[in-house]
């Protein structure tokens, strides 16, 4: 009874607190407030909308307002207890905040960083800031440039598809149902595991359920503005998910360090070093003298690359088996017989396929909502007029913006990879076809500025280099066909029950 009389007092003072700081901290433009969305209530704002949709339909409701209402219009959002934040929708808006990354402009922000801290820690490059993010960032980008992209494509994929391969025959013998989501996330774990760790990692290992049901919780961390209380009442389970995510993290870094000290051996002894290394791992901690520093990173990169590059190839799928038009543009350009190499899947030789894999990027971003926060201490102006208060919260949506029809015409909604085709009839009469580019701010599903995504190349060469696998061998049917499918919560976009097909082997 005390113990609750305690927690009320505390959150009604609390709400007062926020209330009064949020009259003295207005969000302006001319001199007057944004506008707020249909059904914002006196105190409450936005609050109960958040606390009560899923994250997809909270999508799907950024969306829909943007579109009917908002335009290009910055919008205010108010949920008590929490900063006053503001939706953007305008690429101009956008280029200005992803240019303005730091401690002068925007950042992640305590917001973020709070809700985030105990599933990808303090120190890991999702939430370092400063020099830490520096050195992390310069090794990551050492670890994704060519030379490594070309191995991972050649030699690495390869090796790791072989099991999926022979799941999917078996399939196709046998009429078993495949969960194409968990045969794709069995591989990115795989493919993570090995060359970011030298590891041999599956999905089936603890950490995998662990970091999977904390990333849920964690994702909904963004719009329950009770959810500290919900982690002290009743955080248990996700403090057990947390506690084996962090120890996998310190098991990479401790067998990591044991490599290298048997290479050391070897390398004054005279023998050959350990095979394979983790060619990441061992980058960072040339970087980073603290482990538990390299612990935090090492799951940080292997959240960002597995689960996305996963999802993303599932939603791939999916709106091809919907659209069986579009399969020929992957299947065509690459041709049956070939084994991909790294340098046959570029932009130039393989245009359609990267056309059909960012087009499904657009309507399903794999990180679908993005927020930083006003770091400068007297706050910031943005382009459109809108005067923002030190600590104001500025969300995008990208998976509204996939679908602005201010941005991409009236088809916004639907699956049409030709938008990103350029085709040129050339002298000779020869047809030539290009990939269109798409600046940051009008297509922010990698992020843009200082912290754009480190692993877009390897997710793009990965995303096609699987579809062309999975295309030319077999041909799939889902199970259950109920047109377009829906999100689960959690911090990327996963497809809710998984994608469930019938596979037969394709004739050439
Ligand atoms: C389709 C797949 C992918 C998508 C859509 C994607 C998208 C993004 C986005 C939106 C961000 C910014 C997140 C933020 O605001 O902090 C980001 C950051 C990042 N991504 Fe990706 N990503 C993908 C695949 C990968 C892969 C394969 C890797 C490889 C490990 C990777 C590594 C990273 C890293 C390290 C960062 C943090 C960069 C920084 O803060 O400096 N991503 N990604």
């Amino acid at each position: 009874m005390l113990a609750a009389y305690v927690i009320a007092s505390a959150s009604l003072a609390y709400l007062v607190k926020q209330l009064v700081y949020r009259q003295s901290h207005k969000i302006t433009r001319d001199g007057k407030s944004l506008r707020t969305p249909p059904g914002t209530l006196p105190v409450f704002g936005n609050g109960l909308k958040f606390l009560l949709l899923d994250r997809q339909s909270l999508f799907d409701w950024f969306s829909k307002i943007q579109n009917e209402i908002f335009g290009f219009e910055t919008y205010e959002i108010r949920v008590p207890t929490l900063p006053p934040g503001i939706v953007v929708s305008n690429p101009d808006v956008l280029e200005f905040i992803m240019k303005k990354e730091g401690s002068e402009g925007f950042g992640k922000g305590p917001f973020f960083e709070e809700r985030s801290w105990h599933l990808f820690g303090r120190h890991g490059i999702i939430n370092a800031s400063g020099q830490l993010w520096k050195i992390q960032r310069k090794a990551g980008n050492k670890f994704f440039a060519g030379s490594h992209l070309q191995a991972l494509v050649d030699e690495v994929f390869p090796k790791f598809w072989e099991k999926a391969r022979e799941e999917l025959d078996e399939a196709a013998e046998t009429g078993k149902i495949v969960d194409m989501e968990e045969l794709y996330l069995e591989f990115t774990t795989r493919v993570m595991g090995r060359v970011a760790f030298g590891m041999d990692l599956s999905n089936s290992h603890p950490f995998s359920a662990a970091f999977d049901y904390a990333s849920d919780l964690t994702g909904l961390r963004f719009q329950n503005p009770l959810w500290k209380l919900n982690y002290y009442l009743f955080g248990q389970k996700f403090r057990k998910a947390v506690s084996i995510v962090k120890s996998f993290g310190n098991e990479i870094v401790r067998l990591a360090v044991c490599r290298r000290e048997i290479d050391d051996t070897s390398i004054h002894n005279g023998t050959e070093p350990t095979e394979e290394g983790g060619d990441l791992v061992d980058m960072l901690l040339d970087a980073v003298p603290e482990h538990h520093v390299v612990a935090d990173s090492a799951i940080n990169f292997l959240s960002a690359g597995r689960d996305t590059t996963a999802n993303s190839m599932t939603w791939v799928l999916h709106l091809l088996l919907e659209q069986p038009e579009f399969i020929p543009y992957i299947t065509d350009e690459l041709p049956a017989a070939a084994i991909h190499t790294y340098s046959s899947l570029s932009t130039t030789l393989t245009p359609r396929s990267h056309a059909v894999f960012l087009e499904t990027l657009r309507l399903y971003p794999p990180v679908p909502f993005e927020l930083k926060q006003t770091l400068n201490p007297v706050g910031m102006t943005l382009p459109d007029g809108t005067m923002l208060p030190p600590e104001s919260v500025v969300v995008w949506c990208p998976y509204a913006y996939g679908r602005s029809k201010r941005i991409w015409g009236d088809d916004a909604y639907d699956f049409r990879p030709d938008r990103w085709i350029e085709r040129t009839v050339l002298t000779d009469g020869i047809e030539e076809v290009k990939l269109k580019v798409k600046s940051a701010s009008e297509y922010p599903v990698f992020n843009g500025g200082a912290r754009s995504c480190l692993g877009r190349r390897m997710a793009e060469v990965m995303g096609v280099w699987v579809l062309g696998e999975s295309l030319r061998n077999w041909e799939f049917e889902e199970v259950e066909k109920i047109g377009r499918r829906r999100s689960r919560n959690s911090l990327t976009l996963p497809m809710d029950g998984g994608l469930k097909v019938r596979v037969r082997k394709r004739k050439n």
